[in-house]
C-alpha cells in the first residue's frame, strides 16, 4: 500500500510524540499529571490512544460496527485530547484500510492461516504493523507500544507472538514488502490489490467502470490511492438561508467544483457558524451537484415546477439542499424514506427549511409506482441504495464487507425505484437517477436497461446540465449514451465521491 501520502493529519504534529511514541506537551491548561505507576508497572498499561485504536478494531471485527461511529464514542470516553484522537483516527482508520496489504504481509510471517488466529491478537498484529510501514512512530515505539497493548488487553502469551511477527514486519521497508508481495502476485489486479489494499473483485470493478465511463483504464491507480486518502470536509451553504462568510472566516477555503461550497481543515466543524442551526451543512462536493442539477436541469417541457420528490432521501443531505431550492422556487418537496429512523434523520436534516415547503413520507420507493401517483412530479430525485463502491474512502472497513454477490440484489431495486419514479413524474418532467458507485452494472446499465424498457423514456445531456451548475473549469466528467449523456465523478479527478447521474425525461 502506497504512503506517499499523509493520511491524516497527524505527522504534521509528529515531533511532539517522544521516542516512546507517546506525546509530551500536550498543551492542556492547568498542572501536569504525572502517572502514578512505577515504571515496571506502565510498560504493562496501554497508551490511551493506542488502546482507542485497539477497540475500535475490536469492534469492527468482533461486532460488524462502523468504525466511524464506534471511534468518536470512545475518544470521549478516554477523554484524548485533539493530538492523541487525531493518532487514534490515522492508528484505526488506517489499520483497517490497510488491513488487505497488512495481512498478506502477516500471512507470510505466521505459520497458520491468519483466520485461525485469535482476532483480537490479528488485529494487535494489524495496528503494529501500520505503525511500522506507514506512521512516523519510530520503530521501537511501535514494537514495544503494541507489545504492551497486547500484554495488557489479550495476556502475556500472545504478547510473545505479537513481538516476534512485528520483529519480522520491521525487518522491511514498506517498499520491500510492496515489492516481495507484488513480484508474487498472479495477475495485475492482485498486484493492485494487495499494493493499494482493496479487495480484488473491488480493482476489477473500479477498472471495469473506468473504462465504462469513458476513461482510460490505466487511472486505476490514482483512484485506489485516491480512495485510501481521508476525505476533505466539504461545506454546503443552503441557498437562501445559510452563508458560508463564517466558514470563510475561520479558514476554511472556497470550493474548486461547485459554487456555494466550502473546504474546512480546521478541527470541530461545529462551531462554524451555521453548522450547529443547519443552514451551512457538511456534504460532499458531489452530492450537491447531483442536487443542483436535478433542481437546475430545464424541464423539456414547459408546465408546472412545483412537485418535487426525493424518493430516496435518508438520511436527507440531498433533501436540504433541493428543499432550500424548493423555497426559491415556490415548490413543494415530498421527502421519502421507508426506513423510520432515516426518515427521522431527513425531517431533522430538514428543519432548517420553511416547513410549509417540505414533508416526509416513510414509503417503500416502489409504491410511487402505484396508479394514485401517476404523473405527479415535476422533478424527482432517485438516489438509490446501492454498493457505496463510490464512497469507500469515507469507511475505512466498508470494502472488506462488500461482496459481488450483494450487486444484483441492488440492481434490480435500481431498476425497480427507476420505474416508479418514471411512473411518478409528469411528461416532460426529470428524473434524476442517482448512485454513489460507478460500478457498470449499477450506472449505464441500469440506464441502459430502464431505457429498453421504455420506449417513451429519453435520456437527457446530463453532462451539459451538470457543467451548468458547476465552474467552468472543473474537470469534464460526462459520458454520452443513447441520445444523451451520463456524467460520472471521480474521488482521484473531481475530489467527490464517485456519484453517476443520468437525467431522464418522460416523452409525450
Ligand atoms: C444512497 S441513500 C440516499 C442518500 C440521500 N439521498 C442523501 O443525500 O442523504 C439511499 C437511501 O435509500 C433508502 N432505501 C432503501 N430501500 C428503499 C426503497 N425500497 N425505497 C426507497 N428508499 C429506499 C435507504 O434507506 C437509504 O436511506
Amino acid at each position: 500500500m502506497s504512503t506517499q501520502e499523509p493520511r491524516g493529519g497527524y505527522r504534521e504534529n509528529e515531533p511532539r510524540r517522544n521516542a516512546q511514541g507517546r506525546t509530551r506537551n500536550r498543551g492542556q491548561a492547568g498542572p501536569r499529571k504525572y502517572s502514578q505507576a512505577a515504571p515496571g508497572q506502565r510498560k504493562r498499561q496501554a497508551d490511551p490512544a493506542r488502546l482507542v485504536a485497539f477497540k475500535v478494531l475490536r469492534e469492527v471485527s468482533g461486532s460488524d460496527a462502523y468504525a466511524n461511529l464506534v471511534l468518536p464514542k470512545l475518544i470521549r470516553e478516554y477523554q484524548l485530547d485533539r493530538r492523541d484522537a487525531g493518532f487514534a483516527t490515522e492508528l484505526a482508520y488506517g489499520a483497517l484500510r490497510g488491513q488487505g496489504f497488512y495481512d498478506a504481509i502477516l500471512s507470510t510471517l505466521v505459520d497458520r492461516p491468519l483466520t485461525e488466529l485469535d482476532p483480537a491478537i490479528l488485529d494487535a498484529l494489524r495496528l503494529g504493523a501500520h505503525q511500522l510501514l506507514a506512521m512516523r512512530v519510530p520503530k521501537h515505539a511501535a514494537l514495544d507500544e503494541t507489545v504492551s497493548l497486547a500484554r495488557a488487553q489479550i495476556g502475556a502469551g500472545p504478547s510473545g507472538l505479537i513481538n516476534a511477527v512485528l520483529r519480522r514486519v520491521s525487518a522491511q521497508e514498506v517498499e520491500a514488502w510492496t515489492k516481495q508481495l507484488s513480484d508474487a502476485a498472479s495477475s495485475e489486479s492482485e498486484r493492485l490489490s494487495i499494493k493499494h489494499s482493496h479487495p480484488d473483485w473491488i480493482v476489477r470493478a473500479l477498472r471495469g467502470a473506468l473504462i465504462a465511463h469513458g476513461r482510460d483504464a490505466a487511472e486505476i491507480e490514482a483512484l485506489l490511492q485516491a480512495d485510501n486518502l481521508a476525505p476533505l470536509v466539504n461545506l454546503v451553504a443552503l441557498p437562501g438561508l445559510g452563508e458560508l462568510s463564517g466558514a470563510l472566516e475561520l479558514g476554511a477555503e472556497p470550493g474548486t467544483l461547485v459554487p456555494d461550497s466550502a473546504t474546512y481543515k480546521h478541527g470541530d466543524v461545529a462551531r462554524v457558524p451555521g453548522v450547529k442551526e443547519g443552514t451551512v451543512r457538511v456534504q460532499d462536493a458531489g452530492s450537491q451537484v447531483m442536487a443542483r442539477t436535478l433542481a437546475n436541469v430545464q424541464l423539456p417541457e414547459s408546465g408546472e415546477d412545483r412537485y418535487w420528490l426525493d424518493l430516496c432521501a435518508g438520511p436527507g443531505g440531498k433533501a436540504a439542499l433541493l428543499g432550500a431550492i424548493a423555497v426559491e422556487r415556490d415548490a413543494r418537496l415530498t421527502a421519502n424514506e421507508p426506513t423510520a429512523h432515516r426518515a427521522r434523520l431527513v425531517a431533522n436534516s430538514l428543519d432548517a427549511v420553511p416547513h410549509d415547503y417540505w414533508m416526509v413520507t416513510e414509503e417503500d420507493g416502489r409504491t410511487f409506482g402505484g396508479e394514485d401517483y401517476a404523473g405527479d412530479y415535476d422533478r424527482i430525485m432517485v438516489d438509490a441504495p446501492c454498493s457505496g463502491l463510490g464512497a469507500l474512502r469515507r469507511r475505512p472497513e466498508s470494502r472488506w464487507r462488500k461482496a459481488p454477490r450483494d450487486i444484483p440484489e441492488l440492481t434490480a431495486l435500481q431498476g425497480e425505484l427507476l420505474d416508479a419514479a418514471f411512473n411518478a413524474v409528469r411528461v416532460g418532467g426529470v428524473i434524476g437517477f442517482v448512485t454513489c458507485s460507478p460500478h457498470q452494472a449499477e450506472t449505464r446499465l441500469v440506464v441502459e436497461d430502464f431505457l429498453k424498457r421504455h420506449e417513451d423514456a429519453v435520456l437527457l445531456d446530463t453532462a451539459a446540465a451538470v457543467s451548468d451548475v458547476v465552474y467552468a473549469d472543473a474537470p469534464a466528467a460526462g459520458h454520452a449514451l443513447a441520445e444523451g449523456s451520463t456524467v460520472q465523478l471521480w474521488p482521484h479527478i473531481h475530489g467527490t465521491d464517485a456519484m453517476f447521474m443520468a437525467i431522464l425525461s418522460k416523452k409525450a
